[in-house]
């Protein structure tokens, strides 16, 4: 007896080539072309698969997908969608779909789906949770299509995910994403960024200690892991971890259990781990830096986020977004011109996301009419290049030019000679941000595009006090 797939699918042409895929794989395929059809044809004949489109003539295909899936529980359901947002994604998978495809798809692995959907036919109903709104990820560019269906691969499961991305392009938000739309959204979002904790302290942060563990444990600490118990850890900067706290993470991710710094006691903590980095980790492995067993651990389901660069086609909707997002935050309202749209997409956006969110933040403050054109953009980023030369004033010479020189008047130990250049280069960019800024450190992390915990234990390493570029 063959196998019997449902196609609802209002598009001749998509649904004649789907068909002809279908059939190929020894399906015999039904097509209805509307919800009323789609009804019709499920009360007459049980099939192993549906596959369906999400806007059609009389309806949509997600919204009506619980009262299906309540009447045929073991019936797979694939929807296709033109409608590529997050949005779509996760309706579709609350609705209880077995897989999500964005338009246009790829008809082989829509033909796999359907094949492996009907031999698994699943016996159960998934929870048709009440509609998710206001989903936080914007674009739907092609490379963000990946991210989205990754995502709505991991809602209801407990797999470790690795967010890679370089900085600024939302791994926080998908973290926060995964928390929030999963089976765990109930539980606490514990985030962490590794990076910003001073190294001694990272194991008790973590792990919490027991009184007297160390001088200054004065009390019992609970640590991020417990506090995150039922919920998600998000260990962002992950790569900046010290050697020590990787050994006692992968002990905890091994066995489920931790224990607090100075403590016996192995206590069970049911958390999910979220890991991101904006750092390359394979160099990291081969240097040491980082364990390789602790990579395979938390490299289970890999979601690498596009620099912005890469998708440019969201460039618009994002501008768009954070106008109206400044508008909440108490800015002016207002539009943007479709110029001045195709300028911002021009950019190369190095910030990644957070540099266009900084930036339209700046043209909303800065415009003099309601509509932002090109011209205001022009002047924006014009503040902005001049913003990111510190030197300039500084006369002649080009930075690798005073670099050099600086290097042949300096000595340096074993280890040393990376750090210290380093340190001498962002010693003046961290100071000029925070004149600009009146010692402001949320605004200077944002002038400077960086993470401002990040910020914060840089100026503590590099000495700067930021209190000194306070008014009065
Ligand atoms: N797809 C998106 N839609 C809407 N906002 C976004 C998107 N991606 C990033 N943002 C916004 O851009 C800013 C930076 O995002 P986020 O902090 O998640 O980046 P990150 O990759 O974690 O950066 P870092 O590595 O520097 O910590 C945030 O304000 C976030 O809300």
């Amino acid at each position: 007896m063959g196998r019997q797939a449902l196609l609802v699918e209002d598009d001749n042409a998509i649904a004649t080539v789907i068909v002809a895929g279908l059939e190929a794989e020894g399906f015999a395929v039904a097509v209805r072309d509307s919800v009323a059809g789609r009804d019709q044809a499920l009360s007459e004949s049980a099939y192993d698969v549906m596959l369906t489109d999400v806007m059609l003539a009389d309806g949509d295909g997600i919204d009506t997908l619980t009262q299906v899936r309540s009447a045929f529980p073991e019936m797979p359901i694939i929807i296709l969608s033109a409608q590529n947002t997050l949005d779509t994604a996760v309706r579709a998978t609350d609705g209880g779909a077995f897989e999500y495809f964005p338009k246009p798809f790829d008809l082989d692995e829509v033909v796999r789906a359907a094949r492996q959907a009907a031999e698994t036919r699943r016996s159960a109903a998934l929870d048709s949770d009440e509609q998710q709104t206001g989903l936080p990820l914007i674009g739907r560019s092609q490379p963000m299509q990946d991210v989205y269906r990754l995502i709505t691969r991991v809602l209801n499961n407990n797999l470790t995910v690795l967010v890679l991305g370089e900085s600024g392009t939302g791994k926080e938000l998908v973290a926060e994403a995964i928390h929030d739309l999963g089976n765990r959204k109930s539980g606490p979002f514990v985030p962490v960024n590794t990076a910003a904790i001073p190294r001694e302290l990272i194991e008790s942060e973590l792990f919490g200690h027991e009184k007297g563990a160390f001088t200054g444990a004065t009390a019992r600490n609970i640590g991020k892991f417990e506090e995150a118990n039922g919920g998600t850890l998000f260990l962002d900067e992950i790569g900046d971890m010290p050697a020590e706290a990787q050994t006692r993470l992968l002990r905890a991710l091994q066995s489920g259990r931790i224990r607090r710094v100075g403590g016996n006691e192995e206590i069970d903590v049911d958390v999910r781990i979220v890991a991101a980095t904006n750092r390359d980790l394979v160099p990291l492995i081969s240097s040491g830096a980082f364990r390789e067993d602790l990579y395979y651990r938390l490299n289970v389901v890999p979601i690498k986020l596009p620099p912005l660069r890469e998708r440019r086609d969201d460039v618009e909707a994002l501008a768009r977004h954070f106008l109206q997002k400044a508008a909440q935050d108490g800015l002016p309202r207002r539009t943007l011109s479709k110029d001045a749209a195709r300028l911002l997409e021009q950019q190369s956006w190095r910030g990644n996301v957070r540099e266009l969110q900084n930036l339209v933040y700046r043209a909303a403050l800065l415009a003099r009419n309601d509509t932002i054109d090109a011209e205001t953009i022009v002047g924006v980023l014009d503040d902005s290049a001049s913003d990111s030369e510190p030197f300039h004033g500084a006369g002649q010479g080009n930075i690798a030019g005073i670099v050099a020189q600086w290097l042949e008047t300096h000595s340096f130990r074993d280890g040393e000679l990376y750090h210290a250049a380093l340190g001498e280069l962002e010693k003046p960019v961290f100071r000029y941000a925070l004149e600009r800024t009146a010692g402001n450190q949320l605004k200077a992390a944002q002038l400077l595009g960086i993470n401002r915990n990040t910020l914060r234990k840089r100026l503590l390493e590099l000495e700067i006090d930021p209190e000194e570029f306070t008014p009065g």
